[in-house]
This record gives C-alpha cells, structure tokens and sequence, in this order.
C-alpha cells in the first residue's frame, strides 16, 4: 500500500459542499487501487450510470403554503427510532481507505446519529466497533460454504448487541469487475478481514432454504438485500423476513439491471406495506432521499460516499457526508411543504 499522505486526519474539509465534492477530492487521497476498488461498476458501468440518471429524471411536485416551521424526518425501524431515514451501507475494507477503518467510520456515525451497517468484510473487528457505537449497529452478512462458521458469526453479531442482520443475497459470485482488476486489487499484509478469512469463492449454492435456516436461530430481525425482483418480494415476505433492501449492489455485480429506483414501485405495490423497504443505490442529494420515500422506501442506505467521506476525513468525513445528505433532506421537505416522512407521499413526484 502506498504510504497515507502527510496530514490526512487534519485535511480541510470546509470547501466540500456537497457528495460529488468528496468523491472528487477522495482521488487526491486515495490510492489508485482503492479509488478504482470503490467507484467501479461492473462491465460496462451501465446500471452503476442509471442509478444515478434514474433519480435526476424525476421531477418534484411542491406543495406550498403549508406549514414546515417544525420538521420531523425520524422514523422507527424494527423497534429503533432514527432521528432520520439515511444509513451507513455495508462496504467493505474501511482500512482500505483510512488508516482507523471501520473505527472512524463508527465515530462518523455517532457524530451525525446514524445507523452504520457494518460489512462481513470490515477490517476491524465487530467488537471494537461495537464498543465505540454510540448509534445502533447492524450486521450485512455473507453466508459462507462453512454453515456453523456462519451460524457462530451471526450469534457472535447478535451478543455484540448489532441490532438487525442483513443478508446479502444478489451475489453468488462478484460481478465483471474491469476496473478493479486492472487497477490489479489485492489487500494490503497489513489489512486482514477478521471476521472473513479469504474473499469469497463460495460453491455451495444460497438458496431460500438457509433464509429460514437463519430465521430458526436469529434473535434480531432479518433482512435481505439485494432485491429487485418484484416476485422475489413476495417470496421473502412469504418466508417471514422482516424486510428487503432494494439494491442492486451499486452498480457492481450485474450490469444492465435497473437503477433501483425504477425497481422500487413495483416492488412497493407487490409488498403492500406487509414489511417495511430500504433502498440503496445512487443516493447523493436530499432529493434522492426524498424521491425514495416517495416511492415507498422507509429509508436509504448510502454506500460510495461514505468511503469517499471516510477518505478524505477519516471520522469528521463521513460525519459531514451524513450531515450533508440529512440538511439536503431537510431543505428538500421544506421546499415541497412536507413536515414529517409520513407526508412524503407519491403526490410529491411529478407525474
Ligand atoms: C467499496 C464498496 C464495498 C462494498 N462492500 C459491500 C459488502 O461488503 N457487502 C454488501 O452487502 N454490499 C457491499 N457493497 C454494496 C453497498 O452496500 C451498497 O449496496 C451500494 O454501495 C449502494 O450504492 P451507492 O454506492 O451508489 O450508494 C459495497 C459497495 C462499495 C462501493
Ligand atoms: C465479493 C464482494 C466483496 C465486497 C463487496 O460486496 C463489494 O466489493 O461490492
């Protein structure tokens, strides 16, 4: 690995104004390989782009007139009330990216009350984030051909006190990954995956058989991410799971899919509030959060912007990509004259 540039925990960040800001100023403090590592979609980038083109083709319909002075964007998920809709999405190797990792991630989080989902894949382990969370954790899981391995990581998450589990469903295998391999990724000695051993190479097939298998032992709600199948929907509100996140893993395993925020609608009609939506993908602006309640997600997770944040800032970064994202949001209701989240309904799109 290339050595951190002098000054990295003290950059100036007050000339970054919004999330593209970070993700173009992350190229400065990044190494080639993770810079390339974080922002590359899979094959031809398709889907990564429609991500992103889908959310700025929706139009916004104000209301005006009505009274905003008192704002409100908590919401409750599973039994835990926010303070607002916007998570931290699972990405691997923070210590890729900064030299504290998931540790200044963590405090990130606490600093702008966030809920941080905390990847299979961190570089530090789940006890020493846990113990620094001052805001709730969940814990993405990846399900490993080792089934008790799998089984002693979920029970290990749950008494560490992460407080939901999200299963990673849409990658049976990575995607086309052209640019991470031309970059030639390989971890640094020095940043190992406790919780992981290798990378994934996994052949015994993930099937809705070991969803219910998990749900037998789980004490913590479980969610599947990586839906976009509206019949995949029904088949997980059929096996009980308490939600989905709609995602397309940001771009990076199947190219040519849709931009999740075209997914969701239809996957919102199907599940007819039986179990709460998240959604990720794409997600820069407080519009983009806003369009995507609109449409029927509880709440969105944002994942390449934290590890630019992460990057350029360490803990104070991700926190001011967060504090960024949550003042957007707030102008953005004020601006089409919606007080709570519950007022955020598909009126507010252009239709
Ligand atoms: C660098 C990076 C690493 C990721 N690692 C994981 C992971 O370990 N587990 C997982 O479920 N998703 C992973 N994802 C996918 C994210 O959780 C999320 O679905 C996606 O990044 C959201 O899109 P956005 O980056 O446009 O916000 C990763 C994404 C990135 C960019
Ligand atoms: C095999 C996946 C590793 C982490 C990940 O999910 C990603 O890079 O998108």
């Amino acid at each position: 690995m290339e050595a951190i540039p002098p000054g990295a925990l003290t950059r100036d960040l007050s000339t970054l104004l919004n999330l593209f800001d970070f993700e173009e100023s992350a190229v400065d403090w990044m190494t080639k390989m993770a810079y390339e590592y974080v922002a590359s979609g899979a094959a031809d980038e398709l889907t990564l782009r429609w991500n992103r083109q889908a959310l700025d083709a929706i139009r916004l319909n104000p209301t005006v007139l009505t009274d905003v002075s008192q704002l409100d964007t908590s919401v409750s998920l599973f039994g835990t009330r926010l303070s607002h809709p916007i998570l931290i999405a699972p990405t691997a190797y923070h210590r890729l990216m900064h030299p504290e990792g998931e540790l200044a991630t963590v405090r990130g989080a606490g600093a702008a009350s966030a809920l941080y989902v905390v990847s299979s894949f961190t570089t530090t382990p789940l006890a020493e984030i846990a113990q620094r969370a001052t805001q709730p954790l969940w814990f993405q899981l990846y399900v490993r051909d080792d089934r008790a391995f799998t089984q002693n990581l979920i029970q290990e998450a749950e008494a560490l006190g992460y407080r939901a589990l999200c299963i990673t469903v849409d990658t049976p295998t990575p995607g086309v990954r052209n640019r991470e391999h031309r970059s030639h990724f390989k971890l640094p000695d020095d940043v190992r995956t406790p919780h992981m051993g290798g990378p994934l190479v996994e052949k015994k097939p993930l099937t809705w058989k070991d969803i219910e298998w998990i749900q037998s032992f789980a004490k913590t709600p479980v969610l599947l991410k990586g839906i976009l199948n509206p019949d995949d929907a029904e088949r997980a509100v059929e096996s009980g799971v308490s939600g989905i996140i709609v995602s397309n893993h940001g771009g990076r395993n199947l190219d040519t899919v849709p931009a999740t925020i075209d997914a969701l609608p239809r996957i919102t009609e199907r599940v007819d509030q039986r179990m709460p939506i998240l959604l990720d993908g794409g997600i820069r602006r407080g519009t983009d959060v806003l369009k995507a309640i609109a449409l029927g997600a509880s709440a969105v997770l944002v994942g390449k912007p934290i590890c630019f944040g992460l990057a350029c800032g360490g803990a104070e970064g991700v926190a001011k990509v967060l504090q960024i994202l949550q003042h957007e949001l707030e102008l953005a209701m004020a601006l089409t004259g919606r007080a709570t989240l519950a007022g955020i309904d598909r009126s507010v799109i252009w239709q």
